[in-house]
């Protein structure tokens, strides 16, 4: 495959899942959710801190306070996490570096998560009444650890219903803090797919399903963009001494050193596709960034 090569299908494919009426039936939820709350954090996955956002959620945010939440920090390159990080700084917002499966960061994403509920509580004390808890609502793409974070704050925490008015259906709020509570639902929201660039990393990652691109074609064109900067690691994992000149056989020879071989030594493309989606999700590949700010 050429430089330019064919990217076509793989965004348009990761528009199938979000037809118009999910994303409305999302928006309105979250819509809804948005009012409950004083505080969004947002999480992206920290190897696609860009493809993983979600185009509207700024507007849906409007005012209220906000912090990403770079999640899944353990698989992606640790220097180009800190370079988002002091990005998104440099843009002027709150971000957390976070692990949702081992817990790292979540300690301080509840501390900003707190700083930031202040200019809501501190409301309460000025009025002289009674404060009630800051809360918080945690949105993001499909996959991006939204359950995982909230399993992990929970953990020890206590679950409790709160009855609002206007809402059909009681919410449960997690007590994560003194005075912070937590949505236990998260927003789920669509991933912008306008750029083919943003399908694929969406696809790379796991963020859409598999079953609706050609995943042979991705690990082929995710194997290809790895040589560039982490041609060693793909050279360990493999155990291959050169990358070969094109994609394709790259890909085959990759098939080759995992034994995934038919009936005339021809080798099984899907198999290979499966195993090298897996290695890099699994973070078998070493720890990736396929974006840098
Ligand atoms: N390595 C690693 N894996 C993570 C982390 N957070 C979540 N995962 C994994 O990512 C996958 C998706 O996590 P979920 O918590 O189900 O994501 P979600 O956003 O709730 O997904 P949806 O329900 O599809 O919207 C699971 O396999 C998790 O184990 C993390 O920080 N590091």
């Amino acid at each position: 495959m050429e430089e330019n090569m064919q990217y076509d299908d793989l965004g348009t494919l990761a528009q199938l899942n979000w037809f118009p009426g999910h994303m409305a039936k999302a928006k309105r939820i979250i819509v809804e959710n948005l009012k409950l709350v004083d505080v969004v954090i947002e999480l992206r996955d920290a190897r696609i801190p860009n493809s993983s956002a979600n185009p509207i959620l700024k507007d849906l945010i409007g005012k209220k306070p906000h912090l990403i939440a770079l999640n899944k920090i353990d698989l992606a390159d640790n220097n180009i996490n800190n370079k988002w990080e002091e990005y998104f700084t440099s843009m002027g917002k709150s971000v957390v570096k976070i692990n949702s499966l081992d817990g790292k960061g979540i300690r301080q994403l509840v501390t900003v998560a707190d700083e930031l509920a202040k200019v809501k509580t501190a409301k309460f004390a000025n009025k002289g009444v009674k404060p009630r808890n800051a809360r918080v609502m945690i949105v993001g793409i499909p996959n991006v650890g939204k359950s995982s974070l909230i399993n992990r704050l929970s953990g020890s925490a206590s679950l409790k219903t709160a009855d609002k008015p206007g809402v059909t259906r009681a919410k449960q709020w997690i007590k994560i803090k003194n005075n912070l509570d937590l949505l236990d639902t998260p927003g789920i929201l669509w991933p912008k797919f306008e750029d083919p660039e943003v399908g694929l990393n969406l696809a790379f990652t796991g963020a859409i399903s598999d079953e609706v691109y050609d995943i042979e074609r991705a690990a082929e064109i995710l194997l290809w963009r790895l040589k560039d900067d982490y041609a060693k690691n793909i050279k360990e994992r493999y155990k291959i001494d050169e990358i070969p000149q094109t994609s394709e056989e790259l890909f085959t020879l990759v098939g080759k050193k995992r034994g995934f071989l038919q009936k005339g030594g021809i080798v099984d493309t899907e198999k290979t596709a499966i195993a090298v989606l897996k290695d890099f999700r699994a973070g078998k590949l070493g720890k990736i960034s396929l974006e840098r700010p």
